[in-house]
């Protein structure tokens, strides 16, 4: 489980995010919502262990966020908003050059299924080659190379076609269901939180957020 108890965080003397509390149980899929600014990515980096809280503690299945860091980013996949992979590489090439960087040992053929399981077929394709969509699946094929146990994600499907969006929502929550990994989500597609997130939080006042997340029949937790 990961808990967050009354985390804050200011960057000079501008408070960001303030006395966050909220937990994610094993098999959650939770979207992370809020106007642009409202501190997402902030809580996302914090969450994958990038940035520091200012204050309030976090703990990944009792492990301490402050003392074991180390040991937690095992357990975790982070896919930043920016498309981090080799593009001269092949899809095949990016998999074992990022499964020799992990701390697990994955063989070959467990690496091509999780590819194939998101339907990224072009195994030998140069990246370059891939569709922006593809290129998204690569990356989040690549962040759960070492099974992670949470999985971060800031605007996955940003800017990609409607079939690549429902064959990423469907693969977490496959994975949420069946291996208990722990989602977080952001997105600014409300029709995308509605299909994929059984909770979701809303960072911030922002009326909008609230309004059209009431009408969702969410459970929403505002902070
Ligand atoms: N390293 C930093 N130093 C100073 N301020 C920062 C830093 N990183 C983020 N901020 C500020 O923190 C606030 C929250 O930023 P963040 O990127 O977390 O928002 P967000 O909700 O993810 O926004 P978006 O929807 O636009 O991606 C913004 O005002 C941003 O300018």
């Amino acid at each position: 489980m990961l808990n967050v108890e009354t985390l804050s965080k200011s960057y000079r003397d501008i408070n960001i995010l303030n006395q966050l509390s909220f937990h994610v149980e094993p098999g959650e899929i939770i979207g992370l919502v809020g106007e642009n600014g409202a501190g997402k990515s902030t809580l996302l980096q914090i969450l994958a262990t990038i940035a520091k809280p200012s204050n309030g503690t976090v703990t990944l299945n009792d492990l301490s966020y402050a003392k074991q860091y180390k040991e937690i980013r095992k357990w975790i996949g982070f896919v930043p908003q920016d498309v981090a992979i080799w593009e001269e590489l092949t899809v095949e090439e990016n998999m074992l050059f990022f499964e020799k960087l992990s701390w697990s040992n994955r063989t070959k053929d467990e690496l091509k299924k999780l590819c194939i399981d998101m339907n990224l077929s072009k195994w030998t394709e140069p990246v370059k080659t891939l569709s922006g969509g593809m290129k998204r699946k690569l990356n989040l094929a690549i962040s759960l190379i070492h099974q992670p146990k949470l999985l971060l994600l800031d605007e996955p499907t940003v800017g990609i076609d409607l079939k690549s969006r429902k064959e990423i929502g469907a693969y977490l929550k496959k994975q949420a269901k069946e291996h208990k990994v722990m989602v977080i989500y952001t997105s600014h597609d409300m029709d995308e939180i509605q299909d994929i997130c059984h909770r979701v939080i809303c960072i911030g006042n922002d009326p909008f957020y609230h309004n059209m997340l009431q009408k969702s029949g969410k459970e929403i937790i505002s902070i």
